[in-house]
């Protein structure tokens, strides 16, 4: 699958990290790290604590860049683009969903996740319909007009991947979306979360630390000291 040295073609894979190295400081965080997903599946990260999972998830989204090797997206390099494409590369094609959620404290859940619509030059009236048409699919209906402080850790996750998924991004990278919810709250994010990405095809890269997450996923990858090695063939029957 490797291609020729020097060579663009992404082989069909729509995020690829090719001998990724990344350090901070003195401490190496990726020491040669590869990774490719195929457009529509499901990757869980996994590996203990320090391994790398953040900083390679973090580098496959353009939001940090490698010391070495090649971060590429629909078979172009991200990791060579100024930070303003990078930036508009985030906007545009990806979707982000952290472990607390990470809401605007300030602003209705509606207006959370009409976010990146609005961000995209969407008007006020038409983005805050779109987002609150996410709000029964993610079992949220009445949640519409509640501020962060007043939604449950798995309501405020469900209106996080709301945000992420209202702009149709090609990618969703989550970084441990469940790590601070129950596991029974946790398998129920993890099932609108899959629902949702499935219908709209969307890749998703998520890292986790609970097998039961991963388990939603087409195939795991297991990051060892800064490499990343796949563990399953696609374990799905569709
Ligand atoms: N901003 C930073 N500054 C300095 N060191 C960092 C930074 N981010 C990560 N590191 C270090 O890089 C290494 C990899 O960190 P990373 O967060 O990618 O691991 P992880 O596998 O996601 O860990 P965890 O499961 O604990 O979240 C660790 O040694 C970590 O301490």
């Amino acid at each position: 699958m490797t291609p020729p040295s020097g060579s663009r073609r992404s082989d069909g894979f729509l995020v690829e990290a090719r001998d990724a190295v990344l350090s901070f400081g003195q401490t190496p965080a990726l020491r040669g790290a590869d990774l490719s997903v195929a457009e529509g599946e499901i990757v869980a990260i996994m590996g203990p604590s320090g391994s790398g999972k953040s900083t390679l998830l973090h580098c496959l989204a353009g939001i940090l860049t490698p010391d070495s090797g090649e971060i590429l997206f629909a078979g172009r390099r991200v990791d060579t683009l100024r930070e303003t494409e990078r930036s508009a590369l985030r906007r545009d094609s990806f979707g982000f969903v952290f472990q607390f959620g990470q809401l605007v404290p300030e602003l209705t859940a509606e207006e959370n996740v009409a976010l990146p619509l609005l961000l995209g030059r969407a008007r006020r009236a038409s983005a805050l319909a779109e987002a609150r048409a996410w709000f029964p699919r993610l079992g949220l209906e009445g949640m519409e007009r509640r501020r962060s402080g007043e939604l449950s850790g798995g309501q405020s996750q469900r209106v996080a991947i709301a945000r992420a998924m209202v702009a149709r991004p090609q990618v969703l990278f989550a970084d441990e979306p469940t790590g601070s919810l129950d596991s029974l709250t946790g398998e129920n994010v993890m099932d609108l979360l899959v629902a949702a990405a499935r219908e709209h095809g969307t890749t998703v890269v998520i890292v986790t630390h609970e097998p039961r997450v991963a388990a939603y996923a087409d195939r795991e990858v297991v990051v060892r000291d800064g490499k990343a090695t796949s563990l399953s063939a696609e374990r799905r029957a569709s």
